[in-house]
């Protein structure tokens, strides 16, 4: 992993966010994720990163609860968001995810108006009353997205008529209309073409200013372009936790070391 460029490395002293101790996940008998233990920083972009089927989407989707809607899914452990646990029976699903957002591999936008996805969650969750703020949010979000200057002349055509990397900013400002606090991205670019693909990791280095982003990538020069943590998983476990240029440039596990000099994976 020479000539690489690194992200901006300075882990500024960040309060911890998301504390995951202990954490086990099982699909059935499959035991996917194997006592974890990981600190998501605030406003700090980490990445998950390790070969195929090693856990990282089954432990990014821990962060918010989505493997609650797998059946067969155990989860174990404990995930403190600012201290309190998400998996306490009193917090509704529903409201954790619009405070951990989450954007998909493939651009997924509502089958309806540019507008009308981005004042969907907002609406839902009773965060805005009037027309005119709802006016305010989308603007905001789609602003913040860096989508507004291509879309802000037809906010009532459909957002799937978009392009590949139009539908994808359009899915993270839809994020980001609710305001989240973490934003968990699963192989955010991996259907993008390159150009979108700069404009993704732009904006994914623009929201650190905001909220922390958990970042699932197979690319390690995308994880060490946006991210300042990196943890590197392995068969379930994670192996190595640390700053990303750390991982990349002097990693402390023999496994590590072969998966970012590309021995495996
Ligand atoms: N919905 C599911 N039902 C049953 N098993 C699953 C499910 N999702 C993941 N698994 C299993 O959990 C393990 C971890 O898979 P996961 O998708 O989390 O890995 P990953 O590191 O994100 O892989 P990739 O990089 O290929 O996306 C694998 O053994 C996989 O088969």
């Amino acid at each position: 992993m020479t000539n690489m460029r690194l992200a901006d490395q300075k882990v500024k002293h960040a309060d911890v966010k998301i504390e995951a101790r202990d954490v086990d996940v099982f699909y059935g008998t499959n035991h996917a994720i194997k006592s974890v233990d990981v600190d998501i920083l605030d406003k700090t972009v980490t990445a998950f990163i390790g070969p195929s089927g090693c856990g990282k989407s089954t432990f990014l989707r821990c962060l918010n609860r989505m493997n609650d809607t797998i059946s067969i899914c155990k989860v174990t452990g404990s995930i403190l968001l600012d201290g309190g646990n998400i998996y306490d029976r009193k917090v509704d699903p529903v409201q954790l995810r619009a405070k951990v957002g989450m954007v998909f591999q493939k651009p997924n936008p509502f089958p309806k108006s540019i507008y009308d996805n981005i004042s969907y969650g907002p609406r839902i969750h009773g965060l805005v009353s009037t027309k005119a703020d709802m006016d305010e949010v989308v603007e905001k979000s789609l602003r913040k997205a860096a989508i507004w200057d291509e879309v802000k002349d037809r906010l009532d055509a459909p957002g799937t008529g978009l392009s590949g990397g139009q539908q994808q900013r359009l899915c993270i400002a839809r994020a980001i209309a609710t305001a989240p606090e973490v934003l968990l991205m699963d192989e955010p670019c991996s259907a993008l073409d390159p150009i979108a693909t700069a404009q993704v990791e732009e904006l994914i280095d623009e929201l650190r200013e905001s909220f922390s982003v958990v970042i699932v990538t197979h690319s390690m020069q995308q994880a060490a372009r946006v991210s300042q943590k990196t943890a590197f998983f392995h068969l379930g476990e994670v192996v190595e936790y640390d700053e990303t240029q750390k991982i990349f440039t002097n990693p402390v596990d023999q496994r590590t070391q072969d998966y970012i000099t590309g021995r495996f994976g």
